[in-house]
Order: structure tokens, then C-alpha cells, then sequence
């Protein structure tokens, strides 16, 4: 169990973390999204006692990350930047770690395995790619078998099936009854992945619900509708109160909001019209996730700042690029 309470952090005049309270629990994937720049990575790092919060209190299990006993064996974590020796091989950057922890040469082989690295574990780690260098990373997470693990970003470089593979591993993982949170800023990903979502936008709480809840909220339910009478099939559905939006070309469907498909067919057959398509559809979850959070970070923004320009930022200042170097 993981519990984040009024976490503040403060970089300069910048609040990354702005009093964020959220649990995370076993037995679930919980994924912690946001844009770049949200304030996910500095959240994680006060978690992992990386960074010292200005206000408010992190902890694992009840504790606080330094007091825990043996914490590799606690916490798994993948952070963003790579802390890896490029000259030395896999194998030996693992087996460095193991060492470190008391970890057996048994469960070294058995995590290399996991990861599908035992081909190239013999291999110079410098010379991996992105997505070995985050296989590399997972392996290093997992070796003290621990029961929470903290993944920033764990997709990032993966190619189509390195993305199902840690997927699936992160559900197999909160199956055996681990708490598992993970960090994206991909809400497509994060909707097949993730049960559970904890959303930020400047730093600051935006949603914690399940990730069917956050769908069924964030998403506009649409019907798509097809009929010869188009005008008047569009002034029965306005009157009932619904909006209706023309198809581009001429048999295109009409876009219908702010009613169900049965409402809309029983008004049509109430009417005699005849209709060639009645189609539920869902926005886009990427969209509504972006929709979110900007608005989020415009009521973070100084009245008196330019445009795109961050908290506190002077008038006229350059607006700052958000995230940081990878
Ligand atoms: N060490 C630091 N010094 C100064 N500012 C920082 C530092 N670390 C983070 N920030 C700033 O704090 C804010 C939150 O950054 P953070 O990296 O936590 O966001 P994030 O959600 O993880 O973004 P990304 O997806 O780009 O990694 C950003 O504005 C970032 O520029």
C-alpha cells in the first residue's frame, strides 16, 4: 500500500507537487497519468525518499521509504533516467544489484528470464536500445521480489510487443497481490492497462476513480444516425433536446449528443422515419484526457502571464518548456 498525504513540492517559484493526497492499493494496477511536466516523476521520487517533499508525507506500508527494513526487498522501482554502468554487461550490472541485497544468483537468472534478456545478458548494457534498457530496468525492480513497485513511464521505447508484454506482466504482477503504479502520460495505454487511475494536472489532483468510472465520465457518448429526412429527423431530436451536427458530405450520418441511441430511434419510429444507421459510439479517450488536464493547467496559470506561460511566471516571460531532458 502506497499513501501519498498533502505531498507539496517546490522547485524555484514552480510547484511541482501541489498538496496531492491519493492511496494506492494491492491487488491492482493503478496508473498515474498526466501530461509531461504533470508532476508524476517528482511524486514518485518523494515516494521513493529520492527528494524531500515541502510539505505533507509519503509512505509504504505505514512507513516512511527510509525506515523501511531491507527496502529493495519492500520496493521495485524503474524511474526514468537509466543508472546503468555502460560498460558493464546485464548480467553483471544485475548481479551488482543482487549482491547489494542479499539477492541469490537464482532469482538473478529468473528475473533475467522474465524480462527476455537471457540472449544478450552477456552483452555491453551501453549498447542496448531504449526498450532493452527498460527491460533491464524492470529486471532490476523486480530482483528483491518486492510487494510494491513504482514503474515511471515503463512503456517508454517499448515497440508493440514490448508494450503488451509489460502490460500483461503489471496485471500478472498486481494479481499475485502487489501494488503496482505506474506512470504515463498515454491515456490509451494506461484505459487497457491500468484498473485504477490517479490523474494530475499541474501537480494537483484531477480524478482518482476507476478507469471504467474516468471513461464513462470523460468520454461524450455520441450516436451516429443515417435517414433519408435528415431536416426533419433533426428538428425532433432539437426539440427533445438533443444536439445534432451534420454529417460532412451529403449520406453522411448525423452526430447526435446529449441523448441515448433507444431515445433517438423511438422518436424516429414515433415520427414514421425511417433510419439506415443507429450507431453508439464513444470521443476519443485521448482526446478527453488532454481536454482535462489543459484546463487544469489554465486554472493553474497567473492571470497576468502570457499565454502557455507557467504559475507565477512573470508578465511577458517566455513561457517555459515543460518536462525535463531525457
Ligand atoms: N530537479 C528539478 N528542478 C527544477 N524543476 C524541476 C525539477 N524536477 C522537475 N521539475 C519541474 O517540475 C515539474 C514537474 O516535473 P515532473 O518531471 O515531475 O513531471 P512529469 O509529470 O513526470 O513529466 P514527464 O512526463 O515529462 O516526465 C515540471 O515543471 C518540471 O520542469
Amino acid at each position: 500500500m502506497i499513501e501519498a498525504e498533502n505531498l507539496t513540492k517546490r522547485y524555484g517559484d514552480r510547484l511541482a507537487v501541489d498538496d496531492l493526497s491519493f492511496t494506492v492499493v494491492p491487488g491492482r494496477v493503478t496508473g498515474f497519468l498526466g501530461p509531461n511536466g504533470a508532476g508524476k516523476s517528482t511524486t514518485m521520487r518523494l515516494l521513493l525518499g529520492l527528494d524531500r517533499p515541502h510539505r505533507g508525507d509519503a509512505r509504504i506500508h505505514g512507513r516512511h521509504y527510509r525506515d523501511l527494513h531491507e527496502p529493495l526487498r519492500v520496493v521495485g522501482a524503474l524511474l526514468e533516467a537509466r543508472a546503468v554502468h555502460t560498460g558493464r554487461s546485464a548480467y553483471n550490472h544485475l548481479l551488482c544489484l543482487a549482491q547489494t541485497q542479499g539477492v541469490g544468483r537464482r532469482r538473478l537468472d529468473e528475473v533475467i528470464d522474465l524480462v527476455g534478456l537471457t540472449g544478450v545478458a552477456r552483452k555491453r548494457a551501453g549498447g542496448f536500445s531504449l526498450g532493452m534498457g527498460q527491460r533491464l530496468g524492470i529486471a532490476a525492480a523486480l530482483l528483491g521480489d518486492p510487494s510494491v513497485l513504482i514503474l515511471d513511464e515503463p512503456v517508454n521505447g517499448l515497440d508493440p510487443e514490448g508494450i503488451v508484454w509489460i502490460r500483461t506482466l503489471m496485471q500478472r504482477l498486481a494479481a499475485e497481490g502487489r501494488t503496482v503504479f505506474v506512470s504515463s502520460h498515454l491515456m490509451n495505454e494506461m484505459a487497457v492497462t491500468a484498473e485504477h487511475l490517479i490523474v494530475i494536472g499541474r501537480g494537483k489532483l484531477i480524478a482518482d476513480c476507476s478507469t471504467e468510472e474516468f471513461i464513462e465520465r470523460s468520454t461524450e457518448k455520441m450516436v451516429m444516425v443515417r435517414t433519408p429526412d435528415t431536416a426533419r429527423l433533426t428538428e425532433v431530436l432539437t426539440a427533445e433536446g438533443a444536439k445534432v451536427q451534420p454529417g460532412g458530405d451529403p449520406g453522411a450520418p448525423l452526430t447526435v449528443t446529449h441523448m441515448e441511441a433507444p431515445r433517438v430511434g423511438e422518436l424516429a419510429a414515433a415520427e414514421g422515419l425511417v433510419l439506415h444507421e443507429l450507431t453508439p459510439r464513444r470521443g476519443s479517450l485521448e482526446a478527453a484526457f488532454m481536454e482535462l488536464t489543459r484546463e487544469s493547467v489554465e486554472y493553474g496559470a497567473d492571470p497576468g502571464a502570457p499565454p502557455g506561460a507557467p504559475p507565477g511566471a512573470a508578465p511577458g516571460a517566455v513561457p517555459a518548456q515543460e518536462g525535463k531532458t531525457r
